[in-house]
């Protein structure tokens, strides 16, 4: 609501500049004729209205460009501060991770690390070399720690760390974003069609892409809803994977599997299809330790033990084990991934649809009930008709005071004119003058007063959609959640409601000034003479026919772009996520050309603009 008001404040500052900058032209348009005749030049209506024309154009450069221009410079330069300021922020530290080097390596000297206060991790002192090490611990130990400072994500307060080689990473929760699940693995990456083979088949996805109408075109909904747990710790892993690097590190990425899921990635992925790479996983799994080159084990942020699964201390190794997850629990998860792998194929996601026709009459009714009912709306109108009533009559009087004021001059000429007549036509002109200048005072006026009731209109539209909105959103029933995607809901309450909050107030009062403004001139010129509105009804049907043609045109644009932003509002959570889980990879993630959605959006943005143009 506090938006809507600010927004509303900057409308009303452009309003009354464009006003003011309306008002000042006429009144100067007045003064200019008045010296031109009292300079003692003589005009014709004519002429009158043929300069008045250019000084219209004047007008829209001057009285309408100029103070918008203005407004939207301020606007600039409050972003500007905003992006310089954002561009300058702290950057982590950077190491060139772009290329593999071929060769691995990590290593920690008395490494510690602090967050807010608490030793994290305290003195860590490791070497891994290609091969598998395994990081095994109670949990809070510090194991998932341990791999982001690796990352790099968490400032290291004492110590050393040196890693050579490109590095990929599995985060412990999956992270899947809105999109198909190729787009999930391949994450940016070049798409390599025999590696994201074998990449499918050693993350054991084949079978279920299979099961799939669009098999790896399937949309992902938002947080994995239409996949199993275990279906989305295999994207997370195959993405991972599938990235070419030197050092892999998993965190915890097999325990969401069922044992024999387990089991299969274990052997084809990490110690087949990785064998020759640098690869550290978190694991608790005591047969996993038993088959790796090296093994960690944590407690309470430091390192316990670490060396060959041999040459350990067996006693630590013995009280990790306890904890280790028993077989009857991996039979029980086996149990539930199988029933939500079941249920996968047939979970109903909302889907975004283009509309087709015309708008709905309800929809301009419900906006009108919003703004304050159709009694509040007529009244809006009538001060637009009254406004453009005083426009059009003062209009006239303009031209009949030219004329009156040519009479005179033509009266002076002639000695021999009647002084009663003479008289007579003077005060006439006077009177006229005198109209024309209230008229142009009251229209001036009139048109602060219309914008005004125009805008106050729209933002009560505003404040109540927006209200009733969120009333909604927050009273629906988590089934609704389930079914729309975060980016459906959040399109609503962003690109929708801009449009209803930003364009609607400066587009609606110009449409109706226009229309108004041409019944106006129409009235006016069948007064002049009705056989003028001959030619002004061709011009009138090619306007209807031209507008036949481009407003299901542009409704359409408008939709298509609509219906495309909706995928990137869902996609701009995920690049929350992937600032905090995927920096590392430094993919290039969400930046795919390849992404067709990507391609609508901005395809039907730029023919928008250029029929708006054309
Ligand atoms: N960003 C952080 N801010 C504050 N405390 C943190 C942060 N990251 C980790 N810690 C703390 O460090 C300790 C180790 O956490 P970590 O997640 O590394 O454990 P873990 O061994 O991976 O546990 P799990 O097996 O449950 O994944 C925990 O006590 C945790 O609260």
């Amino acid at each position: 609501m506090k938006e809507v008001i600010s927004m509303m404040r900057i409308f009303y500052v452009d309003y009354v500049l464009v006003t003011i900058g309306v008002i000042t032209s006429k009144i100067t348009f007045l003064i200019l004729i008045l010296s031109y005749i009292w300079m003692g030049n003589t005009t014709s209506t004519e002429m009158i209205f043929y300069v008045l024309s250019l000084f219209q154009q004047l007008t829209t450069a001057l009285g309408i460009m100029l103070p918008i221009s203005m407004g939207k410079l301020a606007m600039f330069r409050a972003a500007f501060i905003r992006l310089n300021k954002m561009l300058q922020a702290e950057e982590l530290e950077k190491f060139d991770d772009e290329k593999c080097t071929g060769n691995a390596q990590i290593e920690a000297k008395a490494a510690t690390v602090k967050i807010e206060g608490k030793e994290v991790l305290k003195d860590i002192t490791f070497e891994m070399n290609p091969g598998l090490t395994i990081i095994s611990g109670l949990v809070g130990a510090g194991k998932s720690s341990l791999l982001k400072l690796i990352l790099r994500d968490y400032p290291m307060t004492n110590g050393k760390l040196n890693v050579i080689g490109r590095m990929s990473y599995a985060s412990q929760e999956p992270w899947l974003f809105p999109s198909s699940i190729k787009q999930n693995i391949l994450f940016g990456e070049e798409y390599d069609k025999a590696r994201y083979k074998q990449v499918l088949k050693v993350s054991a996805l084949e079978y279920d892409l299979s099961l799939l109408d669009n098999g790896d075109e399937t949309i992902v909904a938002d947080r994995g809803q239409n996949l199993s747990k275990g279906q989305q710790s295999r994207i997370n892993l195959a993405r991972a994977v599938y990235r070419k690097a030197d050092i892999y590190l998993f965190d915890d990425s097999l325990t969401a599997l069922d044992r024999h899921v387990q089991e299969y990635i274990f052997n084809e992925c990490i110690q087949k299809f990785l064998k020759d790479k640098l690869v550290v996983l978190v694991s608790q799994n005591s047969k996993q330790i038993d088959r790796s080159d090296y093994v960690i084990m944590m407690d309470q942020g430091t390192i316990l033990s670490s060396g060959k699964p041999d040459e350990i201390d067996k006693r630590k190794l013995n009280g990790i084990k306890s904890i280790i997850k028993e077989n009857v629990i991996d039979d029980v998860l086996e149990e539930e991934v199988l029933q939500t792998e079941q249920q996968f194929t047939k979970k109903k996601v909302y889907q975004e649809k283009k509309k087709e026709g015309k708008v709905d009459l309800v929809v301009y009714k419900k906006y009108i009930q919003y703004g304050g009912g159709f009694i509040v709306f007529s009244l809006v109108i009538l001060l637009y008709i009254l406004a453009q009533s005083f426009e059009s009559v003062s209009d006239k009087l303009l031209s009949k005071w030219i004329d009156l004021q040519q009479k005179v001059l033509d009266m002076q000429a002639n000695s021999t004119i009647n002084a009663t007549v003479y008289e007579d036509t003077v005060t006439l002109k006077d009177n006229t003058f005198g109209m024309y200048t209230i008229l142009t005072i009251l229209k001036s006026a009139m048109g602060l007063v219309k914008y005004y009731a125009f805008l106050r209109f729209c933002r009560n539209a505003s404040i109540r959609i927006h209200n009733a909105m969120s009333s909604c959103v927050v009273n629906a029933e988590m089934k609704f959640f389930d079914n729309h995607f975060i980016g459906n809901i959040l399109n609503r309450f962003s690109y929708d409601l801009n449009n209803i909050d930003e364009s609607l107030p400066f587009i609606f009062p110009m449409v109706m000034g226009v229309m108004i403004a041409c019944m106006g001139g129409i009235i006016l010129i069948a007064t002049v003479n009705w056989l003028l509105l001959l030619p002004c009804s061709v011009f009138l049907a090619i306007l209807v026919l031209m507008r036949t043609a481009y407003i299901p045109t542009s409704r359409s644009l408008k939709r298509l772009e609509a219906a495309n932003t909706s995928y990137f509002s869902k996609k701009s959570t995920g690049w929350a996520y992937q600032l905090l889980h995927g920096r590392h990879n430094n993919s290039k993630g969400f930046q795919g050309s390849t992404d067709p959605k990507k391609r609508i959006r901005q395809a039907s943005r730029f023919v928008y603009f250029s029929i708006i143009h054309a």
